[in-house]
């Protein structure tokens, strides 16, 4: 074993492995409540992907809504190096959407799934094992006419008698899939389990040597991390993973984890992935400000503590020899302590600088305006953190922008009663309008004097805040959620006032409704 566990993968010996890694942050990532992202959001995710060398990038589900379809089209039209993927139902109208959104696709991949296990298919598909078979079999013939890279899962495959796994994969192999999948889809089982399980499928899979071998790890258990390394450990050639761990109910395997154990325990795996590992802590970072997520300080690898020592003997070990308590450079994982304070005296280079340090490498015109913006947020605090940065770097989402702005709030709340606020809102065609509400707090009254103002109908949902620096001057990033017309929209707010924050975010929500019914109109007037 390498006494510091800082292994590079230009040591690898001849015998290791490359291990694909397939990112579905964007898809099983996205489908959890709190992840959901816009188009440009998507876009610029699945760009920042391609730069920390993921090699499938599962950009959607095309069926599931017109939004879906545009945003795999868009990154299947701009993301070049990276294979982008689609996913399918075995159903023929679900695999030719999936087909037209990845058309502009320089490398593409339609990934199909069906339920195996006998609770999916007596409860909720009301299949035969037979008729799975027949269903899988057909659904994966017509993706391989439209493309040809076809992945199929079997949903809930841990849960499926391993035999009849064994024949479903076999079939689908001889249908053509390339990638078979293996997901714990309930985040059931232990990493014995699942290597025993990846190593039956390789005895008995007919055909198993021509395919990939996947696994796709659920972490209702809190074990998806351990169990993808087991299945890699048997045999896997490919891991489907998310940054954060984001994604369905307690999450999918977090990418950051899995890629660092591969990596810092290369003797024990003698695999490698093609993952720039110094990217992992920016991009983990975008993906925390582009969703308004808090990553916990205690997170591994991206965690603000992983790299940090605050007691004395630690302290005194790392001094004398930095392995002693720690098994990976801060470095290698993009973690990287600035010395240099950011402040109202600070120009350009430095700004720059560490702009570039955080992940953000803008064009001339979007540094320009983020400088103009740190230096008004410097006249509003003693020191700019790199939190604050962040969020004026991602700055805002351009389908929440325009064209309501706010000119003027005003908010106050009162003891043992409601609380009142009252706003001034302009627009771009020149209106000005003001108004005011009382509610059940600021916030609420905020959000009701912004809903009463552009007349639209708006109830709070969920309302949460986050500090983006440290000190009592902090940024807050304000996440809220309204109910409009039976659904929930998200809007997000920055501001050194937490009102003002929330504010925003009520704005973010009354543009993008706006904006959507200017789309409807404007569909409707060239369908006349
Ligand atoms: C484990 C996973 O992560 S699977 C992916 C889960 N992700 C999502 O569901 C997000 C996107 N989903 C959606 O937008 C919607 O569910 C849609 C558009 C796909 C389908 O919507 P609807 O047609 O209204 O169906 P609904 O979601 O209510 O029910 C699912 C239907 O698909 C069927 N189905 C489920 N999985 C599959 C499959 N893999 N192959 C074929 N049919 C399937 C169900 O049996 C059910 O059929 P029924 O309508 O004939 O009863
Ligand atoms: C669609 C499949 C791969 C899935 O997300 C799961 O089974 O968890
Ligand atoms: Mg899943």
């Amino acid at each position: 074993m390498n006494a510091e566990n800082t292994t590079t993968d230009s040591e690898a010996d001849v015998a290791e492995r490359r291990v694909l890694v397939f990112d579905t942050t964007l898809r099983d990532g996205e489908q959890s409540p709190g992840f959901s992202m816009s188009r440009a959001q998507k876009l610029r995710m699945a760009h920042a992907l391609e730069e920390l060398g993921v090699d499938v990038i599962e950009a959607g589900f095309p069926i599931a809504s017109d939004g879906d379809f545009e945003s795999v089209r868009a990154i299947a039209t701009e993301v070049r190096h990276a294979r982008i993927c689609g996913l399918a139902r075995a159903q023929v109208n679900d695999i030719e959407t999936a087909a037209r959104a990845l058309q502009p696709a320089a490398h593409a991949r339609i990934h199909i799934f069906l339920a195996t296990s006998p609770l999916h298919r007596e409860h909720k598909l009301g299949m035969s094992k037979q008729q799975v078979v027949d269903t899988a079999a057909s659904a994966i013939r017509r993706a391989c006419e439209l493309c040809d890279d076809v992945e199929f899962s079997a949903e809930d495959a841990i849960r499926t008698e391993p035999d009849y796994l064994a024949e479903v994969f076999s079939a689908a192999i001889q249908a053509g899939a390339r990638t078979l999948n293996t997901p714990d889809t309930v985040g059931y089982t232990t990493p014995a389990e699942m290597y025993e399980r990846i190593a039956y499928l390789r005895r008995h899979v007919r055909g198993v040597e021509q395919v990939v071998l996947s696994v796709h790890c659920h972490d209702d258990l809190g074990m998806s991390v351990a169990n993808s390394l087991a299945a890699i450990a048997a045999g896997a050639g490919q891991a489907e993973c998310t940054l954060l761990g984001i994604g369905e109910r307690a999450g999918n395997a977090s990418l950051e984890e899995i890629v660092m154990a591969l990596r810092t325990r290369h003797d024990l795996y003698r695999a490698r992935t093609g993952i720039r590992t110094e990217r992992l802590q920016p991009t983990a970072r975008l993906l925390a400000n582009l969703v308004g997520a808090t990553i916990p300080r205690n997170k591994a690898i991206v965690g603000e503590n992983a790299f940090a020592h605050e007691s004395g003997i630690h302290q005194h070990g790392v001094l004398k020899h930095r392995a002693t308590y720690e098994i990976m450079r801060p470095e290698d994982v993009g973690c990287a302590r600035s010395s240099l304070v950011l402040g109202k005296h600070s120009g350009r280079h430095a700004l720059r600088d560490r702009l570039k340090t955080l992940g953000y490498t803008l064009d001339e015109a979007a540094f320009e305006d983020v400088f103009a913006r740190f230096k008004a947020l410097c006249d509003r605090k003693k020191e700019v953190h790199d939190g604050d940065l962040e969020a004026l770097a991602v700055g805002r989402d351009p389908e929440a922008a325009g064209p309501w702005t706010l000119e003027h709030l005003h908010a106050a709340s009162h003891l043992g009663g409601s609380a009142s606020a009252s706003v001034r809102l302009l627009h771009e065609d020149g209106r000005r309008v003001s108004e005011a509400a009382i509610g059940d707090g600021p916030v609420d009254a905020v959000l009701r004097s912004v809903a009463r103002a552009v007349g639209c109908d708006l109830a709070l949902h969920e309302f949460s805040i986050r500090a983006l620096g440290e000190g009592g001057d902090a940024q807050g990033q304000a996440t809220l959620s309204a109910r409009h017309e039976n659904r929930n929209l998200t809007g997000r707010g920055v501001s050194t006032d937490i009102v003002e924050a929330a504010a925003l975010a009520v704005l973010e929500i009354v543009n993008r409704i706006e904006h959507s019914t200017q789309r409807v109109a404007t569909a409707l007037a060239a369908n006349h």
